[in-house]
């Protein structure tokens, strides 16, 4: 571009008439890997193109991205007629789990935002100024409902770095650790592979997942999908609220038993140990940034399809002014997917995985123009591979001294449940 004033974005933000389905106004022709979508019940934000972006990686991650958002944003022109929380512009993101991660983490800026907030609806357009002269940004119209999305065809799935009795292994091992007194908790994680005939459709995935797991955010960030149900931390006008969740039942689809084992889970004290882990590495990191913190002294069963978790609530008012990227950056990993203490749980991470996590396990989520936005942890999911016919699926469980091998395989095995529900027509093994 030539020219004395660079360049930079327009955002225009318009309320329109209620728009319930927003998954189903993706647009069929957008590229699969340039939807993002942030969605829970008919509540959210899905956005399509991309106008601006970075892709980072290392320990810098998120200072990268957090610094790169708040220039673009300083040097943005915004027409915002809506002003609530995910109006005006925003970048979609995911981060790399690890430092030592071989996959980058990004923001991205979709061309088109559409948004729900408690009954109203906007759509926000994001453009580049031509320099001197400022264009006027589209007219956004918002798409009509779209025609269902295709799907992958027969899937087939094999093992990834660690085959079922090689994880239990693994568990058997860090067991042996905690108990020998090296440290309290890890999360041990493994991956699946899916093949697919027909390229996956993030869309697809999308829609089967909200459709069966209503009470999670469905997501999507550059071909990373899935439905997470652990929110790492929501910032919105000063408060600052995070889900944490740690220790699991799997459901057995019979509600009275289903009722039964939930107060099983609520009274078990391997389950509870492991979840007090995990709030107190979120509760301590959110008390540095906030006053008023809440945290209940016990937690509540939250019940999914697939399985139930001890789910605690904690809230604080945040007292410095950081962004939600910063919280969240601070945030993570928590021990929900790492562990305690942190260090000694990383490096038998490391040394027991054999993979890379890639975004599994990390924030993903979107931010505002005033740092504010939602965060969550990047769990039940998998990432499409850029040839669109393979995709790893991911699932991990928290690892205490009374972590019986055979039931972590079994717990993980239900974890991966939504993707491969999600993607399986025909499936095959
Ligand atoms: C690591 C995962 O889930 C985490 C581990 C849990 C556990 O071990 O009980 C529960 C919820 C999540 O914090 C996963 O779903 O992959």
């Amino acid at each position: 571009m030539t020219s004395d004033v660079p360049a930079h974005l327009v955002a225009r933000t318009r309320e329109v008439g209620d728009v319930s389905d927003l998954l189903q106004r993706l647009p069929a022709d957008a590229p699969g890997r340039e939807i993002s979508a942030w969605v829970r019940g008919g509540d959210g934000l899905v956005g399509w193109g991309r106008v601006a972006g970075i892709a980072t990686c290392g320990a810098s991650r998120f200072c990268d991205a957090e610094l790169w958002w708040r220039d673009t944003i300083a040097e943005a022109e915004i027409h915002d007629e809506v002003g609530v929380v995910g109006s005006g512009p925003i970048a979609f993101g995911s981060f790399a789990y690890s430092v030592d991660s071989h996959e980058e983490s990004m923001l991205v800026v979709p061309r088109v935002v559409l948004g729900r907030r408690d009954g109203r609806c906007f759509v926000t357009t994001t453009t580049w100024s031509t320099g001197t002269a400022v264009s006027s940004a589209d007219t956004a119209v918002v798409p009509d409902p779209q025609p269902a999305p295709q799907g992958p065809g027969v899937v087939t799935f094999a093992d990834g770095a660690l085959p079922g009795p090689a994880y239990e292994t693994a568990v058997a091992e860090a067991v042996r650790r905690i108990t020998a007194g090296d440290l309290d908790k890890v999360v041990l994680a493994r991956d699946l592979l899916a093949e697919a005939e027909r390229p996956i459709d993030p869309r697809f995935l999308l829609h089967r997942l909200a459709e069966s797991y209503a009470n999670t955010w469905v997501f999507a960030v550059d071909g990373l999908v899935g439905a997470t149900p652990e929110m790492l931390v929501r910032l919105e006008r000063g408060l600052v609220t995070s889900r944490i969740l740690a220790g699991t039942i799997r459901r057995t689809g019979d509600d009275e038993r289903d009722l039964a084992l939930a107060a099983s889970l609520a009274r078990s004290s391997k389950d509870l140990e492991e979840h007090e882990y995990a709030v107190r590495s979120v509760a301590d990191v959110i008390a540095r940034f906030c006053t008023s913190v809440n945290t209940p002294e016990s937690p509540f069963v939250l019940h999914l399809p697939n399985v139930m978790h001890l789910a605690t609530d904690v809230a604080g008012r945040l007292t410095n002014g950081a962004s939600v990227l910063s919280l969240a950056q601070a945030l993570h990993p928590s021990a929900a997917v790492c562990g305690t203490p942190k260090p000694a749980a990383e490096a038998v991470i490391t040394e027991l995985e054999h993979m890379d996590r890639a975004r599994y396990a990390g924030p993903v989520g979107w931010i505002d123009a005033h740092g504010d936005g939602e965060w969550g942890i990047a769990l039940r999911s998998g990432a499409v591979d850029p040839d669109g016919h393979h995709m790893r699926l991911f699932a991990g469980c928290g690892i205490v001294a009374g972590s019986d091998p055979a039931s972590e395989l079994a717990e993980s095995d239900a974890k991966l449940v939504p993707m491969r529900t999600a993607l399986a027509g025909e499936e095959r093994t």
